[in-house]
């Protein structure tokens, strides 16, 4: 996302592009879609926000009515992804309450942190549970929704690691390209539909509790969190997401450098990517192995900080 598109974005909000639009949110008890419910609320959007905790979601629709929206302009709606029965039922309370959905923006998920010799194949199967049949699930019943209206944003909140491959993440990087090619292809599919757009954002690393829910090699084990001042500002990355939704941009990458660059790498030089990659991969498998947790692009050399 460039600059000039917080010019248009900044126009856009000053006409009041969200007011009254309903956005529904997943994920919205943390990390980005915590965020992006705080900016939306602030732009005037009416709001559906899911996740599992509800005592969270209550905390984060109680921060919204303290800035500017009323009691019923916040929908607090429970949804576990991965139960794929109650996605119906919860599309229809949402509509059921503001009457329509303009926007959907899938982003609840989780990511990975084992390798794959190690990991148990009940991980694989969960992760492609939630990160990518419980997201385009949530899609088919939205999107009929849309359909019928011939309007809409199927925004989905998928990760650099959608364009690119990362070592212990073998699972998440195949969900996120799951997503990818899901995606692309339903774009497509709705040609006859202009004003439906299909919109992936791929964010580098960002500041959110994604370490602390990550699938390790076994479903039963957690793992502590790491330091995360190298990552990008939630805000930021909320703030360039809603800069991508309203300009209909088909796929944006919000990612600080290096990330930025070895993404750009990986989709137009892959040669020189997979050099990097084995070589920067290499030592962030032994730092995994004698336990340290944050090893960055920008620091696979000794400086790697905090450990588990
Ligand atoms: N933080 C990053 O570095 C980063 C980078 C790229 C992409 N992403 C993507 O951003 C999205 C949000 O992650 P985050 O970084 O804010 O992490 P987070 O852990 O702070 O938030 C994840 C959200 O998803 C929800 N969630 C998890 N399992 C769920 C389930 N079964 N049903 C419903 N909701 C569920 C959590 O409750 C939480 O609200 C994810 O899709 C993630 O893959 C994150």
């Amino acid at each position: 996302c460039m600059e000039f598109d917080f010019w248009i974005y900044s126009l856009a909000g000053e006409k009041g592009f969200w007011v009254l639009d309903v956005v529904w949110v997943t994920g919205a008890s943390s990390g980005i879609g915590e965020e992006l419910t705080y900016q939306l609320a602030k732009l005037g959007a009416l709001l559906a926000i899911s996740a599992r905790r509800e005592d969270e979601l209550q905390r984060v629709k109680k921060k919204c009515l303290r800035n500017s929206l009323s009691e019923n302009d916040i929908l607090v709606l429970r949804l576990d992804l991965t139960d794929r029965s109650s996605h119906e039922a919860a599309t229809n309370s949402v509509l059921k309450h503001f009457g329509k959905i303009d926007v959907l923006v899938n982003n609840g998920g989780r990511s990975q942190r084992s390798l794959f010799v190690d990991t148990n194949l009940d991980v694989y199967n969960a992760i492609i549970e939630l990160n990518y049949l419980g997201t385009i699930s949530l899609t088919k019943y939205v999107l009929n929704h849309m359909i019928q209206r011939k309007k809409g944003k199927i925004v989905t909140v998928s990760s650099v690691m959608g364009i690119m491959g990362a070592p212990l993440a073998t699972g998440y990087c195949a969900s996120k390209h799951a997503l990818q090619g899901f995606f692309n292809s339903l774009r497509t599919e709705l040609t006859d539909y202009p004003e439906i757009s299909v919109i992936q954002i791929c964010p580098g690393p960002v500041q959110s509790q994604i370490i602390q829910n990550v699938f390790t090699e076994n479903l039963a084990k957690v793992r502590t969190h790491g330091d995360q001042s190298h990552k990008m500002p939630t805000d930021r990355c909320a703030r360039l997401t809603l800069v991508s939704m309203a300009n209909d941009v088909k796929e944006a990458w919000i990612s600080d450098h290096p990330y930025l660059a070895v993404c750009y790498l990986w989709q137009y030089a892959p040669t020189w990517a997979w050099w990097l990659m084995n070589r920067m991969g290499k030592r962030r498998i032994q730092n995994f192995k004698s336990g340290i947790v944050r090893v960055t692009w920008a620091n696979t050399g000794s400086q790697a900080q905090s450990h588990c």
